[in-house]
């Protein structure tokens, strides 16, 4: 296993695929995946651990997700994420003494509104319902006499009828709080998540309906509370999922929007996560704005929870620092002089790009890296179009072996995750088998050209389409804490190694994960493994 330029060595993700229980809720395991099934008997391969403490998570059962996964990958060690870190900083208040808050909060001092922008859920992926509450309390204390909250209704990381239970959450806390002389709190507007604003694939009719809704209260959907909206839109359908719930203003007797945004209100966007929060933030943010016309735009202040574009420090005002890599992968090898690759399609953008990067979104230095992006289909459902973009990515990845000019690739296949994320089995199977093939393309090209792959996932969800509910069964649209596949194809394999096998006396950081890969890279490319790194999945007799 020794590396020179032509001898490429790739880090496959399947986004997505893990190891289920093999049931009839495993799309994987219903699919039939020969390449895969060869790769797994015929060559070293473990599990690998990719929720919870293996990727520096707060919660022992919190789902893993693309920004943790890749970022965990990328950094090669297990670092705090970013929902960790503001829960510590709630915790030893200094979340509350940072000078972007304290900005907003002398904003809206003199009774304009507080507006709380962001998926409304305890997914804790983009976000997390106790970031809402410990900003509307907060506000409470401040004195803050108005406040309303726009809602991105969520079902992808969480159940897929549950937006109720958060809407009551806050509900309380306004009857609360609302019962306080002179204080005003309350929702002004909602809608799925896959419809309105956190859109990922510059899709700007999606923010564009949101901004309107939001910030001039336009909107055709037009009801008196959340629950009135969603119950609306279940009798109409009663299947659908809350990301998919058309948008809505809510309105009073008047049918006025109880919640437009107007010249020296503030703006916190509570998502931290920033692939799908940057694009509203940019609607927000910038004076040469051109994804649609904004209308008059009143004159705010915004900040984001964190930051969401690094490269342009996009939002100005940030709640919370970044979570900083300092030694992230990719600049490590650029440090080296290995030339590299970055190949997927649109909707995984972010995850090939910033979050492998632990922050930077454009190459530092384009003569030895190359950021290639297949554009996503758009306006279609991805249960629809279940082979996405896997035969385009799989071309490429052919066309930049064969070049012989790349050290290092890094390959990531949406399918899996996002046909997952649409709940539907037949779909799934289909985007799983796409998955498949695509990958034997890849590793036949390999296996010409004598390079090696770690072929392994970020996280789960094909594998788990369905969850138990009390009265059965229900599609399971979210990630799931299962462990993914990591097979090392190695085209000059010859038995002599394995990769270390999961082992339950193990602490978190010796249990295989995420953040062993890059040090297992190191050791495929033939390089010393720098000693910060967590060791090597590699074990020699
Ligand atoms: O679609 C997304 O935004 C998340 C789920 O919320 O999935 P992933 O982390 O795989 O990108
Ligand atoms: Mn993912
Ligand atoms: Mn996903």
């Amino acid at each position: 296993m020794t590396n020179t330029v032509n001898k490429p060595v790739l880090l496959i993700v399947m986004d997505g695929w893990g190891i289920g229980s093999g049931g009839h809720e495993d799309a994987i395991a219903q699919a039939n995946t020969p390449v895969f099934d060869r790769l797994w008997s015929g060559y070293a391969h473990t599990r690998l651990f990719t929720h919870g403490p293996y990727v520096g998570l707060p919660a022992a059962k919190d789902m893993g997700g693309s920004e943790v996964g890749h970022l965990t990958m990328g950094a090669g060690m297990i670092l705090d994420q970013g929902p960790t870190r503001i829960n510590k900083a709630i915790a030893d208040n200094s979340f509350f003494a940072s000078s972007a808050l304290q900005q907003v909060m002398e904003v809206v001092a003199n009774g304009t509104t507080l507006h709380l922008v962001g998926l409304l859920s305890d997914g804790n992926i983009h976000s997390h319902l106790n970031h809402f509450k410990t900003l509307i309390e907060y506000a409470f204390e401040q004195g803050v006499k108005r406040l309303r909250v726009h809602a991105l209704l969520d079902g992808r990381d969480v159940g897929i009828q549950t937006a109720q239970k958060y809407v009551c959450e806050l509900e309380e806390d306004f009857a609360y709080i609302n019962g306080n002389e002179g204080f005003d709190y309350g929702f002004a507007s909602g809608g799925g998540r896959e419809r309105i604003i956190m859109d990922r694939d510059y899709d700007w009719s999606k923010v564009e309906q949101g901004w309107n809704m939001m910030v001039h209260g336009q909107c055709e959907q037009r009801f008196p509370s959340m629950l009135a909206a969603i119950n609306h839109f279940r009798e109409r359908q009663p299947d659908i999922v809350d990301q998919d719930l058309p948008g809505f203003v809510i309105v009073d007797q008047d049918n006025q929007a109880l919640g437009k945004m107007t010249d020296g209100d503030a703006v916190v966007m509570v998502n931290f996560r920033g692939d799908r929060a940057v694009e509203i933030t940019e609607a927000f943010e910038l004076d040469d704005f051109d994804g649609f016309d904004r209308g008059d735009k009143p004159d705010l202040t915004y900040a984001g929870m964190m930051v969401y574009d690094e490269d342009r420090n996009l939002p100005k005002l940030q709640l919370m620092g970044p979570t900083k890599v300092d030694n992230p992968f990719g600049k490590r090898i650029l440090e080296l002089g290995i030339k590299q690759f970055r190949l997927t399609e649109t909707q995984k953008y972010p995850h090939v790009t910033f979050f492998f990067n632990g922050g930077y979104r454009q190459p530092l230095d384009e003569s030895m890296e190359d950021y290639i992006l297949i554009p996503s289909d758009k306006g279609v459902s991805f249960s629809d179009a279940p082979q996405m973009k896997a035969a385009e990515i799989a071309g490429k990845a052919v066309e930049l072996i064969e070049s012989g000019e790349y050290g290092f690739g890094l390959i990531n296949f949406a399918n899996a995750d996002m046909v997952g994320h649409c709940g539907n089995m037949a779909s799934a199977i289909e985007a799983v088998e796409a998955v498949d093939k695509a990958v034997g393309q890849i590793v036949e090209a390999l296996e010409q050209a004598g390079g090696a792959a770690l072929i392994t996932a970020d996280h789960g969800n094909a594998e788990e389409m369905l969850v138990a509910t009390k009265t059965g069964h229900e599609p399971s649209t979210k990630h799931s804490v299962n462990p993914v596949p990591c097979i090392l194809f190695d085209a000059a394999y010859d038995g002599s190694y394995q990769l270390r096998q999961p082992d339950a006396a193990d602490a978190a950081l010796a249990v295989p994960g995420l953040s062993h890969l890059a040090a297992t890279l190191f050791e495929m490319m033939g390089y010393a493994v720098p000693d910060d790194l967590n060791p090597s999945l590699i074990e020699r007799p």
